[in-house]
């Protein structure tokens, strides 16, 4: 709760702000949002496309104690004269926003490096202008490629910690050739990292950079065909936890040979809780943001991801939980991957003092529940959903529910509801199961065919104009 006696690191009375959060509506901006209000008395400006990740912060029927301390702003930052006004008014800007998905990366370079690195440029420029502090996200990626991966594959070397640990103040940033367009992302990231320290240096702009190494909660992204289009490709929890509850296999990519540290997104708000909080012990930092310790493959992620699907949802394992996928077939001609991302901890030590502590097993288990609870009910509609347990809970609603099973598309009309009322019930804790079964196996109506006839004309703008509604 928001209390007037809390203290900053050094002991001093921590005042309350305004923050000016542009890409609120996000995974991160929307447990940054929730942390805020819950747990300090700072006033949130929230500025994003979409808001159905805090709209449960938002609803006024609620009647929130935070109710006049969080106020959404539906705006574009390519294309709206608000922007400077907003972050006039706050203290703090935090700029969340962009294309991070690496499906995008190569197959739209331009709207990426555009998201990147030309939409971030006015957000410093008020900042710059206007004295304002700026925590501005980047990417662990901006890393690129270990020094280790271009050793020969038997050199001892690869084992010793300086040529694959990252350092925010050491390490370079190696990126592959520009047609691995992969890499434009990072560039970008990597480019609006240099120009805000440049914006310090020149001009003393007070900023913070942020790396955040992947980042993995509820909410993260979305289940192509249930609350995003059924083509998309999200980031990596995502796909395997829809491979999950539809009961496919998980892909590979390249054999899940990559390396990656997750943790969890609620020890990494932490992180940046103090960051908004320390001002002079992170202004002028960059800081890693990871968990070194929850390092696996990504093979050895899915295995995981598959032994706490087992138990929270009492489903049986595939015969093959896994196949392997060309990274061509999967991502498109110009993928290129980062071989492996250890953080290196010292410098948010130092200043901040925080450690992450959730261990990859039980981030998983709060995640994959939280998803099996979201969404497994509109899952019943999809085709390759076989087990008994589901078979049970078709026979049951097919009276009610005349969607036709397995299309994806009408599995997608009907967990639209189901993740719109998911999200807020799963915060509230309100209703029953027999009221979820009621609100997500309805018939369709009028209303659902038409939605429906939409989505499949136009999956994208179908859920863009979803989610201005
Ligand atoms: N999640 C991670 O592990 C991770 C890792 C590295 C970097 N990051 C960085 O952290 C930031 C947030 O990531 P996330 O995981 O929450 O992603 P996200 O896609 O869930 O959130 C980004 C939000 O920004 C909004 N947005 C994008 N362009 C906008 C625009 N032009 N105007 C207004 N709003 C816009 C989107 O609608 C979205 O809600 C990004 O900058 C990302 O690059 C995240
Ligand atoms: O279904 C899948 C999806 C992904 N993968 C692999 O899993 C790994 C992780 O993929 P993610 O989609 O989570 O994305 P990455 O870790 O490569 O990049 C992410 O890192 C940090 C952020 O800047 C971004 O959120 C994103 O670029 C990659 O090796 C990818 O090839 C699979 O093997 N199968």
């Amino acid at each position: 709760m928001a209390s007037s006696a809390r203290v900053d690191l050094d002991g001093n009375p921590i005042k309350p702000i305004t923050i000016c959060m542009i890409g609120a509506g996000g995974f991160i901006g929307s447990h940054l949002c929730e942390k805020l209000m819950s747990e300090t008395p700072h006033k949130v400006l929230a500025l994003d496309v979409y808001n159905d990740k805090i709209k449960h912060l938002l609803e006024p029927e609620n009647a929130h104690p935070w109710s006049d301390r969080i106020q959404f702003h539906r705006l574009n930052i390519k294309q709206d004269s608000r922007l400077e006004g907003l972050i006039k008014m706050a203290d703090l800007t935090i700029n969340l926003a962009a294309i991070c998905t690496p499906a995008d990366y190569n197959t739209r370079p331009l709207d990426t490096i555009y998201s990147n690195f030309i939409d971030a440029l006015p957000v410093v420029k008020y900042c710059s202008e206007n004295n304002k502090r700026l925590i501005h996200f980047s990417t662990c990626e901006v890393y690129g490629k270990t020094i280790g991966s271009y050793l020969p594959k038997d050199s001892p070397l690869r084992q010793d910690p300086a040529y694959y640990v990252l350092k925010e103040d050491e390490s370079p940033c190696i990126f592959g050739s520009i047609e691995k367009q992969r890499w434009s992302y990072a560039c970008a990231k990597q480019l609006i990292e240099r120009l805000i320290y440049a914006e310090g240096a020149e001009n003393g702009l007070e900023f913070t950079i942020v790396r955040p190494f992947n980042w993995i909660g509820p909410r993260m992204d979305f289940i192509p065909g249930i609350d995003g289009p059924s083509e998309g490709v999200p980031r990596v929890l995502a796909c395997f936890s829809n491979n999950l509850l539809r009961r496919e296999p998980l892909k590979l990519v390249d054999g899940g040979q990559s390396q990656r540290t997750f943790v969890y997104i609620k020890d990494a708000i932490e992180a940046v809780m103090l960051m908004i909080e320390n001002p002079a012990r992170a202004n002028g930092h960059i800081f890693n943001v990871g968990n070194p310790n929850n390092e696996v493959t990504v093979r050895q992620l899915g295995e995981m991801m598959t032994e706490v699907y087992v138990k929270v949802s009492g489903e049986p394992k595939l015969e093959t939980p896994t196949i392997d996928v060309s990274s061509q077939e999967f991502y498109g001609v110009g993928y290129d991957d980062s071989d492996k991302r250890i953080p290196d901890m010292t410098i948010i030590n130092k200043q901040l003092g925080w450690n992450p502590k959730t261990s990859l097993w039980d981030l998983l288990e709060s995640t994959l529940t939280y998803q099996h609870r979201t969404y497994a009910e509109a899952d019943c509609n999809m085709e390759s959903k076989q087990s008994s347990e589901s078979s049970k809970k078709k026979e049951g609603s097919e009276n009610e529910s005349s969607y036709s099973v397995g299309a994806i598309a009408a599995g997608a009309a009907a967990g639209i509801g189901l993740l719109a009322w998911g999200l807020s019930a799963l915060v509230s804790s309100a209703g029953s199961e027999s009221e979820r079964k009621k609100k997500t196996m309805k018939a369709p109506g009028k209303d659902d065919i038409i939605q429906r006839e939409e989505f499949e004309r136009d999956p994208k703008g179908y859920f863009r104009d979803l989610r201005k509604n």
